[in-house]
């Protein structure tokens, strides 16, 4: 099936997407239809922009003064690169987890409210309700629910990018974006993150970045190839991986380079 006669439903709509790094050009006319409840996975060479992709669907490169986007990135038909969009509304319902997992230092408990309090008044029950039931969906309650209010940065580091992902999905957002997640996890570890993703998709959208081709044909739904700045081939992920259109994208799928 080809993304044209997509089936499937877009969360994020991306078109004519161009972004710089001072004079750097980045990202080259991209667009992209990323499916609802659906995982779709950016692969491809080091460089070729796929942090910068993901990076763009929360804006989070606002925090830096050079760092230019133009095009439109429509979140369910409302473009979040229109300054007018409220960047904290926008970050509540795009939830972003880095490659390095970042606890705050706090108790985990407080790790996983701290978001929640940013943007709903919950009374303590409630609180602590909203905490056991987002650490449970990141699998991860059985082994912290006596540890609770010991510092979150005393947990392993597959136990702390479990609770990185609890702490994104606390505030309940509609989209998970996962800048290669697992990529400094052991293989245990990085199993229970793809399970998790593999549960995490019924509630959200969730966009991957992985260096792991495995990993992209395990976890998701669709993929996307990108090469230098440009998006060369976006399909559902068996497609991509056992019988892509284009000609790079066998190379680098049978590693031929990358
Ligand atoms: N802060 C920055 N300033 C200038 N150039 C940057 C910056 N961040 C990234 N780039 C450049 O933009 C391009 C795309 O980088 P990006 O991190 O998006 O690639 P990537 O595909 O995610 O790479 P990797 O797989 O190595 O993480 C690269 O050429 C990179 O050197």
């Amino acid at each position: 099936m080809s993304v044209d006669t997509m089936l499937d439903s877009s969360k994020i709509t991306v078109r004519d997407l161009n972004f710089h790094y001072g004079k750097f050009h980045a990202l080259k006319d991209i667009n992209i239809r990323i499916p609802e409840k659906k995982v779709t996975a950016f692969i491809g060479p080091s460089g070729c922009g796929k942090s910068t992709l993901l990076r763009t669907m929360n804006r989070i490169y606002e925090l830096y003064p050079d760092q230019r986007a133009s095009g439109e990135i429509l979140l369910d038909g409302c473009n979040v690169l229109d300054r007018k969009q409220d960047l904290n509304l926008l970050r509540a319902k795009v939830g972003m987890v880095f490659q390095k997992p970042t606890p705050f230092p706090m108790s985990v408990f407080d790790n996983v409210a701290f978001g929640v309090k940013l943007y709903e008044r919950l009374s303590r029950v409630d609180m602590e309700e909203r905490v056991e039931w987002a650490l449970r969906k990141a699998a991860l309650w059985d082994e912290v629910k006596d540890k609770l209010h010991q510092g979150g940065t005393r947990l392993s580091g597959g136990q702390q990018q479990r609770l990185c992902i609890a702490r994104g999905i606390a505030v309940k957002p509609e989209v998970l974006l996962l800048d290669e997640p697992a990529s400094a996890l052991d293989p245990i570890s990085t199993l229970k993150i793809e399970e998790l993703i593999n549960e995490l998709k019924d509630d959200y959208t969730i966009v991957i970045v992985t260096h792991n081709m495995q990993q992209a044909s395990r976890v998701s739904d669709y993929t996307a190839f990108m090469y230098l700045g440009e998006l060369v081939e976006f399909d559902d992920t068996t497609t991509i991986f056992t019988a892509p259109a284009n000609k790079q994208t066998e190379d680098y799928i049978t590693g031929r380079y990358g």
